[in-house]
């Protein structure tokens, strides 16, 4: 497994999830048409999915390595993942993958790269390459306002966020301890991981919208940051999901709201009866993607509101497990997004025009939905004081977003972002290779 004369290899080592396995991969297909080579490190069970998506066109760029995780108690290989995984054992999988780092030094003295890219709460990847001098940089899948709020508190505890915009509600605080519960150490995890960064950050982000955030962030870890861009997954089911397609063609142009939360987050019966009324009092077409925790799979009939496929007819369309969301992003009869507000939908909605219903669920989604609105491309379902989410309200702001007059200056700025975003086409990869390249030839 040499890496080819004449070009810098990387090794690639993302947390275990897939809203983070798949930047990494994306960076990875853009790098290696620059005539890097990548290997991409991982858990078997993780692998198994990634293969997918690596395509002949990179099956000799990228190489998948696998890494094997200690078998902990309550932690058998099939966990070896973030997908399906019990909330609870978040951490524990966090310290099987740390307990790794000899598996990780032979892979490192085995395969030698230039460089390591690694993600923001995995610091000891970033140890064991500087122990054999080789540079890590760590690349963040979150935005720079999130990143920079959470080193923020930390450093500066009591002083006033400068960029009042990003905010949270009390009950969203509480969401965010209660998160931060299953994390080693009860805090924050980008502290560490930042600071053994070489010189440089790789955020997946836009100066575009983001540039003063990025600005801040800089100047408290006192690296560069450089923005890698959208990197939305490239399409690879050219022949796929026919029915989705041809039900969206006989829809009218900007008609339609895709629903979706994510590949972790699941809704409680409560929130999928509330987030159906909402589509149903809105009269906007939709599909609504819905999905269980493994094990406790019961019908999509059962989980709605009773009568509610019978009431919807041909308005609706319900996707059960997974939706090719980037495919159905691009379709022109997609008028919004309904969106929890990870940061990879975001990005895809930015980059294809579409604007965006906030509704934010949990860790850095809050921050995230300021942002939509701040920067004028969406608007959110505001919860109730308790937090709870209100059928009347997301059915009001689908309307707003999507047909009424109100919501034409939000269309504008979202198809306005895209095209400033897609204009500039690669540019963004142009510079992330000079830093790695400068970088590596300065080692
Ligand atoms: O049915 C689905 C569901 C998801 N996706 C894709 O999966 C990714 C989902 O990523 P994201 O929108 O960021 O959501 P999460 O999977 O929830 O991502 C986690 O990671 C993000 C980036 O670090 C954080 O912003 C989120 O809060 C965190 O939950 C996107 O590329 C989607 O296109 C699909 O293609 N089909």
């Amino acid at each position: 497994m040499e890496a080819k004369k004449n070009t810098i290899s990387i090794l690639m080592v993302p947390w275990l999830a897939h809203g983070h396995i798949s930047p990494f991969l994306e960076l990875a297909k853009k790098l290696t048409n620059r005539n890097f080579h990548i290997y991409m490190c991982s858990t078997p069970v993780n692998l198994s999915s990634i293969k997918k998506n690596v395509t002949e066109k990179y099956s000799q760029s990228i190489k998948l390595v696998e890494i094997h995780l200690p078998s902990l108690p309550n932690l058998p290989p099939h966990y070896h993942t973030t997908n399906g995984l019990p909330h609870h054992l978040i951490s524990t999988l966090k310290t099987a993958f740390e307990m790794s780092t000899p598996n990780f030094s032979k892979i490192l003295q085995t395969l030698n790269p230039d460089l390591v890219i690694y993600d923001f709460n995995l610091p000891w990847a970033a140890d064991c390459a500087s122990s054999v001098n080789i540079p890590a940089v760590q690349f963040l899948t979150f935005s720079a306002a999130v990143v920079a709020l959470g080193i923020h508190m930390y450093d500066k505890p009591g002083e006033m966020f400068p960029f009042p915009e990003i905010y949270l509600h009390e009950y969203e605080m509480l969401t965010i301890k209660k998160a931060l519960e299953y994390l080693p150490g009860n805090k924050f995890p980008f502290d560490e991981a930042l600071r053994r960064s070489r010189d440089i950050i790789l955020v997946k982000t836009c100066r575009d919208f983001e540039g003063k955030y990025m600005d801040y962030l800089s100047s408290l870890v006192s690296k560069k940051v450089v923005p890698v861009g959208a990197l939305v997954q490239e399409s690879i089911d050219q022949d796929g999901h026919e029915e989705i397609m041809q039900w969206l063609d006989k829809k009218e142009t900007s008609s339609t709201v895709f629903v979706s939360f994510g590949s972790e987050y699941f809704l409680s019966k409560e929130k999928i009866h509330a987030v159906a009324q909402g589509l149903e009092l809105s009269k906007v077409n939709f599909i609504l993607v819905i999905r269980f925790p493994q094990g406790e799979r019961i019908s999509t009939q059962d989980a709605l509101p009773e009568g509610f496929l019978e009431r919807i007819g041909e308005r609706g369309m319900i996707l059960e497990g997974w939706a090719p969301q980037a495919k159905i992003l691009q379709h022109s009869s997609i008028g919004g997004f309904v969106s929890h507000c990870g940061w990879n939908s975001l990005m895809e909605s930015m980059k294809f025009g579409v604007p965006i219903i906030a509704m934010p669920m949990q860790v850095d989604q809050p921050m995230n939905a300021r942002l939509v609105e701040y920067i004028g491309i969406g608007m959110e379902a505001m919860r109730d004081e308790k937090g709870n989410l209100q059928s009347e309200e997301i059915a009001k702001v689908i309307r707003k977003v999507v047909v009424d007059e109100m919501g034409k200056a939000v269309r504008k700025n979202a198809r306005e972002l895209s095209e400033k975003m897609n204009a500039k086409g690669d540019e963004k990869i142009d510079g992330v290779v000079e830093e790695l390249v400068a970088l590596c030839n300065n080692k």
